[in-house]
Formats: structure tokens, C-alpha cells, sequence
């Protein structure tokens, strides 16, 4: 408990038209951590951030910062600051004018106004640009403004709203480093909102998995990756193929008409499930050894990889991520082992889920 900075509890919202923006949030956040706010357009990502920062209110539940309870508090009284997705820069102010813009509005005194803002520009590696104009700033560089102005504050968290939407894919890359980078430096909280995987993966110790409002699973990138907890999740983080299945007994799944060894167990006998493996962990192989027999609708080359679309029999799609390749228009083997399954139940709570990993020893962080 001493490390959270943020307590959301039993956090909803609602709008008078009836819109259910928010069900039951609930998280803490640790000083110090890089968090990412996951999910598709609408799903509430913006509305957490701005009931951090104190820009609209919960319809009911409890905010908290540092223990204290911040329902009511302000926000220009809150230790938080945001950087939004357009920047939100004054283009007639200057590079230094627009960092100290609310230092000016505290009444600061000039001089510690001139420390802080030279202090923030360094730290965004913008010593000399201070009178510059904005317009003459690349996107990398307003970015970084933007972040200065963010910082200049020494608040204990700051939010970032899809900071790096506006950037072309090649600075978005190089920001994602930077970003991070920052982050550690500065040792503070960051909650960062974004729809791109990829970018979440990369940068956070731990992400929310946000759908229609409520968090889906939280954890650290490698274990959403590799634990998906419903198909949801296993759709939006990575590529995977997914399929209806049955878990016969303990250990043994039913699926694309076969029935295959698993490391799960302690679902009902014959329970619905859904099945995930990951396309990297399907091995292309002759007919004769494969687990399942496929055949090449198209392959693309990736660079790294082969990427084939391949259907089985009953018309499921099979994705490959291979070094291999093979020919369109013919039947192959694809082995797999029976830790690439992830099998998942339907409609399991995150407390449910994480126990039952727990108790076949599937480890966190594995
Ligand atoms: N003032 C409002 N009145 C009614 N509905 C609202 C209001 N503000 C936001 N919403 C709705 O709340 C939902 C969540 O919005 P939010 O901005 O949090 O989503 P988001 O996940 O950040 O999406 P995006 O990535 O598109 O910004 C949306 O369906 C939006 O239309």
C-alpha cells in the first residue's frame, strides 16, 4: 500500500443521456511506474485520464492520491499534469513562454521560473530552442515541448493522451524509446492512453486491458501476452487464431474436430471454452506429422518471417508466423506444443482466472 499514488475504487460513469461510460473501475498505481490504458476508440480510456487529472468527476466510487481521497479536490490542485494528444501549445508564445506558461499564472518569481523552464527543456534535450517559435518546432519537437510544459510542474503523475497519434511511424518508434526513457529518468508515474498494442507492449511495466468500460485483465506485457484471459484480449494484444472448443476432462481440449493434450485443468467436464495459440507457435510440418492439416491460402513475406493463412477442414483460419515457407495451394502439417494452447473460459473474472493459472502453475512473469 505505502507505493500507490493513484486508488481508483468502484469508480463508474455515467452521463444524464444514459451513456454508461465507466462500471466499476478499480486499480492502484505505484509511484514510480509506466502504466498504459489499452482499448479500442470509446472504450473509456479518456474518461479514466481525465477523472485522474480531476476534469470530470466520477458519477460514483472513491479517487485517491497518496490515501487521500480526491473526489472533490480540483484540478489545478491536483499533483497531476497532462499531455494531450494535440499538444494543446500556444502558437503565439514561444518555446520558453509556452513551458513557463503555468509557472506565470502560480506568480512564480522570475527567477525560479528561469531555473525550472531551463531545468525542463534539458530534460527533454531542448536546450537552445528556447525562442523559438512553435511553428517552427518538427512533431518530435512540439512533442517534447509538450512534455516539458508537463514536467516544469514536478508533479507526481503525469497522463499522456494518445501522445504519439500525430507522429509519422518512424518518430513514433524513436518518441516510444524517448518517452520511456524520460520516464525512468524522471522517476515518476506515467499513465499513458493509447488504442496501439504494439506501442503498449513496448513501453509500460503494466497495462490495462479496457473494453465497454471495464478493465478486461491488468499485467505486466508478457503476461497478457502470454495469458490472454478471454478472446477479447487475445484479439486486440498480438495476432492470434481463436476457435470454439471443449475441455473434455483435465488436459485434454477439443477443438477444430480433434482432441488435443493441454496443460490446463479444473473446468467442468465438457465446458465450452475458447481456444488461443499464437501464430508464432505453430510449426509448419508434413501432413503425416502435423496436429492439424491445413492447407496455404496466401503467404506474405514479412522480413523476419513467413506469414501464411492457412484454413483447416471445418473453414477455421490458422495464422503461421514461420521461417519456413511454403507453397499457396497446398496441404500442410502444423505441430504445436500442448503449452501453446490457452485455453480460456468463458466470461472468468480476473480473480478467477489468475487462481486458476496459479494453481497448475502457470507463473506470472514466466
Ligand atoms: N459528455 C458526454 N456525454 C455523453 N457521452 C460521453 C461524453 N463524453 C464522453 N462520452 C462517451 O463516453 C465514451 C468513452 O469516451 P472516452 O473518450 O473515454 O473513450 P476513449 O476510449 O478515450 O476513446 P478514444 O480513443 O476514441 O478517445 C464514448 O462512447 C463517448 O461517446
Amino acid at each position: 500500500m505505502g507505493n500507490t499514488i493513484i486508488q481508483f475504487e468502484n469508480v463508474s460513469k455515467s452521463y444524464d443521456d444514459g451513456t454508461v461510460v465507466l462500471k466499476n473501475i478499480n486499480f492502484e498505481l505505484e509511484k514510480g511506474k509506466f502504466y498504459t490504458l489499452l482499448g479500442p476508440s470509446g472504450c473509456g480510456k479518456t474518461t479514466i485520464l481525465r477523472i485522474i487529472a480531476g476534469f470530470t468527476a466520477p458519477s460514483s466510487g472513491n479517487v485517491y492520491f497518496n490515501g487521500k481521497k480526491i473526489n472533490n479536490v480540483p484540478a489545478h490542485q491536483r499533483q497531476v499534469n497532462t499531455v494531450f494528444q494535440d499538444y494543446a501549445l500556444f502558437p503565439h508564445l514561444n518555446v520558453f513562454e509556452n513551458v513557463a506558461f503555468g509557472l506565470r499564472i502560480k506568480k512564480m518569481k522570475e527567477k525560479e521560473i528561469q531555473e525550472r523552464v531551463r531545468e525542463a527543456l534539458k530534460f527533454v534535450n531542448l536546450e537552445g530552442f528556447e525562442n523559438r517559435e512553435i511553428s517552427e518546432m518538427s512533431g518530435g519537437q512540439r512533442q517534447r515541448v509538450a512534455i516539458a510544459r508537463a514536467i516544469v510542474n514536478n508533479p507526481e503523475v503525469i497522463l499522456l493522451d494518445e501522445p504519439l497519434s500525430a507522429l509519422d511511424l518512424k518518430l513514433r518508434y524513436e518518441m516510444q524509446y524517448e518517452l520511456r526513457e524520460l520516464q525512468q529518468r524522471l522517476g515518476k508515474t506515467f499513465v499513458f492512453v493509447t488504442h496501439d498494442q504494439e506501442e503498449a507492449l513496448a513501453m509500460s511495466d503494466e497495462i490495462f486491458v479496457i473494453n465497454d468500460g471495464q478493465i478486461q485483465q491488468s499485467g505486466s506485457p508478457v503476461d497478457i501476452y502470454d495469458e490472454p484471459i478471454n478472446r477479447f484480449v487475445a484479439d486486440f494484444i498480438g495476432e492470434s487464431n481463436i476457435v470454439e472448443g471443449i475441455m473434455l476432462e483435465d488436459y485434454k481440449v477439443q477443438f477444430a474436430g480433434k482432441v488435443f493434450d493441454c496443460v490446463d485443468k479444473g473446468m467442468k467436464p465438457n465446458e465450452k471454452v475458447d481456444v488461443v495459440i499464437r501464430p508464432e507457435d505453430l510449426e509448419i510440418t508434413s501432413v503425416d506429422k502435423g496436429k492439424l492439416v491445413v492447407t496455404v491460402d496466401t503467404q506474405l513475406f514479412r522480413g523476419v518471417h513467413y506469414e501464411l493463412s492457412t484454413y483447416d477442414k471445418d473453414g477455421n483460419e490458422w495464422l503461421v508466423h514461420s521461417l519456413k515457407k511454403a507453397e499457396v495451394g497446398e496441404e500442410i502439417g502444423l505441430y504445436f506444443e500442448p503449452e501453446a494452447i490457452h485455453v480460456m473460459r468463458l466470461n472468468e473474472t480476473e480473480e478467477e482466472f489468475d487462481k486458476r493459472l496459479e494453481s497448475y502453475g502457470v507463473s506470472e512473469n514466466a
